[in-house]
């Protein structure tokens, strides 16, 4: 079972490398050296075969994954060695020479000729009796000065990829340096203590013992007594160039170096620890009982992945509806889910809510609430009315000859068109929601409709087609709400302050007044004029007109100043309360419509403010309002002006209330609840069309391909995950 183990994740290094993916940090065995520290030679010492490059400068150019696999001899006959690329699987390399010509050449097809280097590996096994299981993977070596024409950030681009591939927790480091240069130079070593400091999982290799000066020794080093690494240290001597050059048989070569250290005086009492042999054994049972530790991990990570990415496929569509017996079940399955998403979004249930900003209901219930609000608040009831306005419609309405109800008429005449400043924020509101709505169907949809581009296309045209359609409906239907307001005035609206019922209470206030004041004024005279309870009856009747009346609060309203000390003076005044009920009657009646208070019929001022009787050419009287002298007012014009100016605020107000709440009502009922209640029948009397299937459902391409290395990437983790039960 324990043997079992390598080729586990031998199998399962090839099943990711599939895919060229490395989500999963398999256990290995990675070699790491500076140039010349003598890396190759050990990895050809451990397969006991010449395979790999040999040159000047780096001649390791990609990482090569060696899996060695042990096939045993039967009693009959030997076993063939032999060596297999992933690349190339169909070719069965049983010449050694062979391999490395295939290692150059497939260096030099990924990496260019003796140029920079690549991080995609070569993956190279060899099937042999005489290795143990194992895998390591060979990297370019630690290199410090560019050569040839190698690219000048050459150390940078080894380092990083060194680095990549130790930094992953579950490889093991084996840190090649050469005995013939200090320790603490050793760029391996140095690598290896930034990824795994505490020194876990970092195997020292001492090379080129042989080469040391005389007299000198690596003992203490051998020994764990210079740099303790709990995987220890072992002394190699592979063979020197020389040998190299001499073909030194690879079996000579062993025999040598074990000789070596079982005659050397230092390293004789150590000797069963030294040498290629041992340190093969030793990656060996490394190897095995790390992945024996970290196999249950990767299984879990397995299982993870498989459940991620088969997540990941469903959103693509559901496999169930794959084929064409099941299209007409897809469209159905894609277009109630657009629909139902694009309803759920304008109730506000969908789950993927976004916190930035407002979307969907919400934001329509902003644009009712805020925006329309706002736009309403906005308006001035007279702030495009001027004093000369209001005034040349007095006249006008009088016409050549003074007549009865004459302001009352004007009111008319200006309310009408300060109700049309109601229309354009209204038809506004119209605007915001249908592009609202038109924004929303924009967000709806799912990965699995973006993979059918042109029905993705065909849904929006649909539903933007609906929207449309019931945009002009309900913008005719806010702008009529605007014209049955201009049709007809309400002036008896109870909350109108030049209603019947409001004027009357007003006048009644006032003869009330009126009357009290007399009967004070009159106490007063009894008391023999004396003057102090004079100036406070004075004061008490000033107090309670400037107090709560409502022809007080009409004035608060007004813009103009004068007018308003104008008509409170003249309200202090007893003597002029009559006159001013009688004003009042002249504009509001009595209460009682059919039953207006007759004005004696009073001059009206003329264009140079004096009063004439006599009858104006009509002409000249429109040409008054372009006339910079009439803008002096008589006080009774002022008068006049002044209340229509407080009618309209006042019938304004209550226009507006009424246009802020059924605007957004009749936007809701005609466009919104429309469009929300038949999206889902239109799309499907629309698109649900045998003859449309397959147009609609054609693949976006770059999704049909997405789609496919997802599946693919589940296969290999179901492959993966597969194998590693078959061996727990
Ligand atoms: N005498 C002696 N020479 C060695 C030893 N190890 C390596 N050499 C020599 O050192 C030189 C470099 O060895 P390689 O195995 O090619 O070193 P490398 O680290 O793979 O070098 P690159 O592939 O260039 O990164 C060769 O000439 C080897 O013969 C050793 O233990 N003793």
């Amino acid at each position: 079972m324990m043997n079992d183990l390598i080729p586990l994740v031998n199998k399962l290094q090839d099943v990711f490398s599939t895919i060229g993916s490395d989500t999963v940090d398999l256990p290995q065995i990675i070699v790491v050296g500076s140039q010349s520290s003598g890396k190759s030679s050990v990895l050809e010492n451990i397969v006991q075969k010449d395979f790999l490059p040999r040159g000047n400068g780096i001649v390791t150019r990609r990482p090569l994954v060696l899996q060695l696999i042990n096939i045993q001899n039967t009693e009959e006959s030997k076993v063939e060695e032999y060596g297999e690329f992933l690349h190339a699987p169909d070719q069965k390399f049983t010449d050694f020479t062979e391999i490395r010509r295939e290692i150059e050449a497939e260096t030099a097809r990924v990496a260019g000729q003796n140029k920079g280097i690549s991080k995609s590996p070569i993956n190279l096994r060899i099937y042999s009796p005489n290795v143990l299981n194992l895998t390591l993977v060979d990297l370019p070596g630690l290199t410090k000065i560019p050569i040839g024409d190698q690219p000048t950030d050459i150390e940078k681009q080894t380092r990083s990829l060194v680095y990549e591939y130790i930094s992953k927790p579950n490889s093991i480091i084996l840190a090649v340096s050469p005995a013939n240069v200090d320790l603490v130079n050793s760029e391996s070593l140095k690598l290896a203590k930034q990824v795994d400091p505490e020194g876990k999982r970092t195997i020292g290799v001492l090379t080129k013992l042989d080469l040391m000066d005389a007299g000198t020794n690596a003992l203490e080093i051998l020994t764990g007594r210079v740099l303790p690494l709990k995987l220890g240290f072992i002394g190699i001597v592979n063979r020197s160039q020389q040998d190299i050059v001499g073909n030194k048989p690879m079996v000579e070569a062993l025999k040598s170096e074990a000789e070596f250290f079982k005659n050397h005086p230092a390293y004789r009492n150590i000797a069963s620890r030294c040498g290629t042999h041992f340190l093969a054994k030793s990656l060996n049972n490394i190897l095995m009982n790390h992945i024996r530790e970290r196999l249950p991990d990767i299984k879990t990570r397995i299982n993870s992945l498989i459940t991620q990415t088969s997540h990941e496929l469903l959103s693509y569509g559901d496999p169930k509806l794959e084929g064409k017996s099941n299209r007409g079940a897809l469209i159905l399955k894609l277009l109630t889910k657009f629909a139902n998403d694009f309803v759920s979004s304008i109730d506000g249930t969908t789950s993927d809510i976004s916190t930035k900003e407002l979307c969907g209901g919400a934001r329509i219930y902003y644009i009712f609430n805020n925006v329309f609000g706002a736009a309403l608040e906005s308006i001035t009831p007279c702030g495009n009315l001027s004093v000369q306005d209001i005034r040349t419609a007095i006249r006008n309405s009088t016409g050549p000859r003074p007549s009865l109800f004459v302001p009352e008429i004007a009111f008319d005449l200006l309310v009408r068109p300060q109700i049309s400043l109601l229309e354009p924020p209204s038809l506004r509101c119209v605007e915001l929601v249908y592009e609202e709505l038109l924004k929303i169907c924009h967000s709806c949809g799912s990965q699995e409709l973006s993979r059918y581009p042109r029905l993705q296309a065909r849904l929006l045209e649909v539903v933007s087609d609906l929207l449309r359609e019931q945009q002009g409906p309900t913008s005719s239907y806010v702008e009529s709400l605007i014209s049955i307001q201009r049709a007809y005035v309400n002036t008896n609206h109870p909350d109108f302050i030049g209603g019947g019922g409001a004027i009357s209470d007003l006048v009644k206030k006032n003869e009330k007044k009126r009357k009290e004041f007399e009967k004070l004024n009159r106490r007063a005279n009894n008391y023999s004029n004396s003057s102090g309870i004079h100036a406070s009856v004075n004061g008490i009747n000033k107090d309670e007109i400037h107090d709560g009346s409502p022809i007080s609060d009409i004035l608060k309203e007004s813009s103009g100043t004068r007018e308003t000390i104008n008509l409170q003076n003249g309200m202090n005044n007893p003597s002029s309360w009559a006159q001013r009920e009688s004003f009042l009657t002249y504009f509001f009646g009595s209460g009682n419509k059919t039953d207006r208070t007759v004005l004696p019929d009073q001059p009206v001022p003329s264009r140079n403010g004096n009063f004439s009787r006599d009858n104006e050419d009509l002409d000249k009287l429109e040409n008054i309002s372009l006339n910079e002298d009439t803008l002096h007012l008589t006080e009774r014009e002022e008068m006049e002006t002044q209340l229509i100016r407080s009618l309209i605020t006042s019938y304004f107000n209550i226009v507006r209330k009424t246009i802020q709440d059924i605007v957004p009502k009749a936007i809701m009922h005609l466009l919104v609840n429309h469009s929300r209640e038949s999206v889902q029948n239109r799309l499907v009397s629309e698109l649900y069309k045998e003859e449309l299937f397959s147009e609609l459902l054609q693949e976006d391409e770059n999704l049909a391909s997405e789609r496919q290395k997802c599946k693919t990437m589940l296969d290999v983790y179901r492959k993966a995950f597969e194998v590693i039960n078959e061996a727990m």
